[in-house]
């Protein structure tokens, strides 16, 4: 251990710490401690209420951040002294000894698989052991699966609305400063995404990098004198040759295919073309859009992926940043489709076209039902900040302590907590579309595959439903216990997959946009009762006067 504070595991994101907390899980620490009561047997319960961007699904995310964190919390000594301050001078040394001292070895935390498709009021972890640590730990698993969670699931919906097409994930620069543009990345990847332009993501979490350029290299050249050097070497060897006397000399045989001014067409854009053509000729994807895409920028980019052809290179496509993206990508599709029939080109028919500018999942759904060409998306602002939605409400609620259940009520119903430790499991019908899920108190034997299970609503007495499951899964799994992550975490790209899989078995009347179907999240008769008799337990009558 460092004198920085506890060496940090590999891949474990190093603002991730004991200390990022609220200040009232310290106090709470020390009172627990003061009652003598840190050592109580508790079990919490994380869960959310109500699905995000109003749709009936999520994607539970963020599982190995949270038990890499489980697996490293300790105090260092410069926490230590950092907690000294804040605390008041009354304070006992002995329990900042006690803290000195305190790990997470004895908490066992269940939790749903990375990547699964999950839904309200059912637990996503639930940890268990002494009551300080599993306080402690309560800030800090939120904070890591609400974003993920949030992120992960917004980049699952631009998925499924994108269908087949590439996503690019553009948003770094408008994200929630850096880590959340960090996080951004890497669950939008979790939840489709192809790729990002965010290098350290890539770096960090072996995500493919993809990029483009900007305006601003486009409006750096204003003519072709500011080319210096010309030259590219053809693919398979030989002297290299003039570039820009190549694309000019096709550009003017392309006016008269396009029917346009040779007057009309940008120099300092073609001259930008070409300059990165020559400095990345494998890489030749074009911003179209800073002039005219009709009259300059497509014919620019056809002549200067011509010249690349001439040598040997295959240019790689355009981007639309602006304009009626439907409209402006099926024009370039003809100009491609012109350009591979004149020059006897077939791939030029298929060149990449890919759009952007203020993309969300409404404009991706509007765009399907409109004739477009488009093969690629770059999105950044709405996806990373999850503008739709900014939030998941995930909470943390203690269900058990000293194996006595505990309730929280409220006058809101959805509010009121499902008391005791219980296991959750996915009931499957015979198309292998999950059903419905059950929680049980863990006393309860599982529901057996081919029985008949009685599924309850959790407060509406009347609702209520006997299921025969052709499939039967349970959810909640051990992952941590005995100090240590106790089974093999998928990497990103096997978490990603999970996403996949997960979403199939989810009908589609419970994915689509518009007016989703909910999905049901049932107890049993068992838990129906108990929690019943421990509400009214806890409910005094009351009298009216
Ligand atoms: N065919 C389309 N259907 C639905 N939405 C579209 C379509 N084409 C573009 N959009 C969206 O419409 C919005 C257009 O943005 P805006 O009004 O700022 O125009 P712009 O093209 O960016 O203009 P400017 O040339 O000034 O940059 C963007 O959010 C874009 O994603
Ligand atoms: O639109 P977003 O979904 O956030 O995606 C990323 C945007 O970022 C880039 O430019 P930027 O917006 O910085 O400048 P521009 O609008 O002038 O292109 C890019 O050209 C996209 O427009
Ligand atoms: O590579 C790109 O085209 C890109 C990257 C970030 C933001 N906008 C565009
Ligand atoms: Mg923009």
């Amino acid at each position: 251990m460092s004198s920085q504070g506890p060496e940090r595991k590999m891949g474990q994101n190093g603002i991730v710490q004991p200390l990022l907390t609220d200040l009232y899980q310290i106090t709470m620490a020390y009172a627990y401690w003061k009652a003598d009561k840190h050592d109580a047997r508790s079990v919490f319960d994380l869960f959310f209420r109500k699905n995000p961007f109003n749709g009936e699904f999520t994607i539970f995310a963020g599982l190995e951040e949270c038990l890499k964190f489980v697996e490293n919390f300790k105090y260092s000594e410069s926490d230590i002294e950092y907690i000294k301050q804040i605390l008041p001078s009354h304070v006992e040394d002995e329990f900042y000894q006690y803290l000195r001292c305190l790990t997470a070895k004895d908490i066992q935390l269940y939790a749903v698989k990375e990547g699964t498709v999950v839904f309200p009021r059912m637990p996503l972890l639930r940890v268990e052991g002494p009551l300080i640590v599993a306080q402690l730990l309560e800030t800090t698993l939120l904070n890591l699966v609400n974003f993920a969670s949030l992120m992960a699931t917004n980049a699952a919906r631009y998925r499924m609305a994108a269908g087949k097409l590439k996503l690019f994930e553009f948003g770094l620069r408008r994200a929630q400063g850096p880590d959340g543009g960090l996080s951004a990345s890497k669950y939008s990847y979790i939840g489709g995404f192809d790729g990002t332009s965010n290098v350290l993501a890539g770096k960090l979490f072996n995500i493919p990098v993809k990029g483009t350029h900007a305006h601003s290299y486009i409006t750096s050249f204003n003519g072709f004198n500011e080319i210096k050097n010309k030259e590219l070497a053809p693919v398979g060897g030989g002297p290299p040759q003039d570039l820009l006397e190549l694309a000019v000399n096709f550009r003017t045989k392309l006016v008269s295919i396009f029917n346009v001014l040779l007057s009309e067409i940008n120099d300092g854009e073609l001259a930008a073309f070409v300059s990165f053509a020559i400095a990345l000729p494998g890489n030749f994807m074009a911003l179209v859009d800073t002039y005219d895409v009709k009259k300059s920028g497509l014919i620019n980019f056809c002549a200067t992926a011509l010249a690349l052809h001439h040598l040997g290179y295959r240019a790689l496509g355009v981007r639309l940043d602006s304009g009626d993206l439907a409209y402006l990508s099926c024009v370039a599709r003809e100009y491609f489709r012109l350009v591979a029939e004149a020059y006897r080109i077939p791939y030029f028919f298929d060149l990449l076209i890919m759009a952007s500018n203020d993309i969300n999942e409404e404009t991706i759904l509007s765009l399907n039902e409109q004739l477009h060409c488009i093969d690629a998306f770059g999105i950044g602002t709405h996806l990373v900040t999850c503008q739709k939605q900014p939030a998941l409400g995930c909470v943390y609620k203690m269900v058990e302590l000293n194996e006595q259940p505990r309730i929280k009520l409220s006058q809101d119903v959805q509010k009121v907590t499902i008391p005791g430790k219980k296991d959750v499991y996915r009931l499957y019908g015979e198309a292998g579309y999950a059903l419905i899920d059950i929680l049980q108190r863990t006393s309860e034997t599982s529901p057996i595959e081919g029985r008949k299970v009685l599924c309850r609503h959790p407060f509406q007495e009347a609702k209520r439903a006997f299921v025969t499951p052709s499939k039967v899964e349970k959810l909640l799994l051990l992952w941590f216990s005995d100090g240590h992550i106790c089974q093999p975490l998928e990497n990103l790209q096997g978490v990603r997959e999970a996403v996949e899989e997960s979403l199939k078995i989810l009908r589609s009347d419970i994915k689509r946009t518009l007016n989703p179907t909910p999905y049901k999240v049932s107890v049993s008769d068992d838990l129906y009762q108990f929690l019943h008799t421990l509400w009214l337990a806890n409910a005094p009558i009351g009298e009216l006067c």
